[in-house]
Parts: structure tokens; sequence; C-alpha cells
């Protein structure tokens, strides 16, 4: 696996001011959200900023609060409270396909593909977001429908060069091992050309040589795509290897956020969440 120190990247000349350069627009700014279920506080006043070459992980323990935040930010619920501010404009209130057409991404804990389609036809329906031709000119297959739909097929044959997909492109994703329908459900995601990408638990499941793999995608999906990523993830290796920073939650409310190496030193951190996963 790749191990990144986030501390040198911080100094080192290469990335200038570091992934997370305060002179630049981050591409999501997160102010005081707040978000309760029946007295139940999934969210209990979060901000944080995300920039627009950053690998941003968010990790606490189980119902801190991380996939709430994932649900906010993609439209499924609506704060309480609280600003989402996502490449300059407010997304709270916004419908989830309206957020995703403005370019914000997700993959999900459980592969959500479907099954009985080829895995180009799942990265296709990935690319549908971007399609804008109405039915009459689909049916008559002409001009701009043509043009975008031979557009669409490149731009997936890339992504499954990407992905290292070749092999599997015209079989049924059900018939998949379950790592390579994670790497297909991440292509769907990349299909649609976000500027943001939201990855909730990219390596649950997922055996070593699977998690190595998924690993170095989604550094070359940073690295060579520019695509700037949130994870939430359970495995704090990784996380500590990938991340830029980290935001730790505890009861829907931030202890810390920074690099990696901070993180891990922080005693709270070590007590609320390290330190359990380590008395398992
Ligand atoms: N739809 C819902 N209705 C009621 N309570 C909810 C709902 N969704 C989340 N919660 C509650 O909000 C809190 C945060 O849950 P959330 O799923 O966001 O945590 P999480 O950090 O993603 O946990 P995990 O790591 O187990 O996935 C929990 O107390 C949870 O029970």
């Amino acid at each position: 696996m790749v191990v990144l120190s986030a501390t040198s990247e911080l100094t080192s000349p290469a990335f200038g001011r570091g992934r997370y350069a305060l002179t630049e627009e981050p591409i999501l700014a997160v102010d005081e959200i707040r978000l309760a279920f029946k007295g139940v506080k999934a969210i209990d006043g979060v901000s944080f900023s995300v920039g627009r070459r950053e690998l941003f992980a968010i990790i606490g323990p189980n119902g801190a609060g991380k996939t709430s935040i994932f649900n906010v930010l993609s439209g499924v619920y609506r704060p309480q409270s609280g600003r989402v501010m996502f490449d300059g404009a407010n997304l709270v209130g916004h419908r989830p396909h309206r957020i995703a057409a403005a370019g914000m991404a997700r993959t999900f804990q459980n592969v959500e593909l479907f099954s009985n389609l080829t895995v180009l036809d799942n990265l296709l329906l990935g690319r549908h977001t971007h399609l804008r031709y109405g039915t009459f000119a689909a049916i008559a297959w002409f001009g701009r429908a043509r043009r975008e739909e031979l557009a669409a097929r490149a731009a997936v044959e890339d992504i499954v060069d990407f992905l290292e997909l070749q092999q599997w492109r015209r079989l049924p994703v059900g018939l998949l091992p379950y790592g390579v329908q994670k790497r297909v459900e991440l292509g769907r995601a990349l299909a649609m050309q976000p500027k943001l990408l939201l990855l909730d638990e990219p390596v649950a499941g997922m055996n070593l040589e699977e998690t190595e793999d998924m690993a170095r995608f989604i550094l070359d999906i940073r690295d060579e795509l520019n695509i700037p990523m949130i994870l939430v993830e359970h495995d704090m290796g990784l996380v500590m290897d990938l991340a830029d920073r980290v935001m730790v939650l505890d009861f829907g409310v931030p202890i810390t956020t920074g690099v990696p190496a901070e993180v891990q030193r922080n005693p709270e951190v070590i007590r609320a969440y390290l330190g359990e996963v380590a008395q398992n």
C-alpha cells in the first residue's frame, strides 16, 4: 500500500501551501449544521471545509453521525439549521438529483448497482446526469443525441481503463467478485464527472488485496483526475495512510480536525475513538 505522509506534503513545494490552501475557495464549506431525529442529535453543530485537491476523511465510532453528514450533503436529509456551500452555492433544501447534477457524486456502504446489467451499462447510467438531449432527438438519433451518446461511451471506456475493469466490461455486475463490484460503483460515480466524490466505507468487507487496490484507485482519483473526496471509513490504517486531513466525530460533534499525525496524537481522540478500537 502506498503510504502518504500528509505532514511532509504540506511542507512540500510541490503542493505549495498544501492541498487545502486557504487562499483557494474550498469546493465544500459546511457551516454549523444540525440534524436531530425526534430528539436524537445526529449532527450537533458541525463545520468543516474541503479543499479542491483534498482527500478529507471523517471518522468516529458507530452512531457518531458520519452517514448523517453524507445524507445532509447529498440532500437525503435536510438539516434543521446550517449551510452547505458547494462550489459557491448553498445546497440546503435541494433535492438529491439536483445536487448530483451540480457535481456531487456518492458511493454507498452496500453495493447499489443494477446487478443484471453489464459493467458498461451500469457506468453509462452514471453518465446519464450529463445527457441533455430530449426524447424526440433520442428517438430520431441524430445531431446532439448521437454526439452526446458517443461522448458518453468514450468517457465510460476511459473509466473502464482507469479502474482496470476491461476483463469484466460486458459481464453482468451480479456475477462479479465483491471487490470488483465496489470498483464498478466507484466507476459509476466517476462517470458523473463529479466536482466532489463522497466515499462511504469504500473498503468495507474487502480482503487485503481488494483493499490495497481500492486505496491505489482512490489516490489516483485525487492525484491524476484531481477530484477532491470525502472518505468515511472504519479502516483506520487506510484513513491514516490516505487522508490529507481527518475530522473525528463523537456523538455528532467534531472532537478535532487535522492531519493524520496530529489527530492520532490527540488525547481526546485516543480516549473517545482510537482507545475504544484498541481495547476491542
Ligand atoms: N433515519 C434515522 N432515524 C432516527 N435516527 C437516526 C436516523 N439516522 C441516523 N439516526 C441516528 O443518528 C445518529 C447518527 O447515526 P449515523 O448513522 O449518522 O452514524 P454513523 O457515524 O454513520 O454510524 P456507523 O458508523 O454505524 O455507520 C445515531 O444515533 C442514529 O441512531
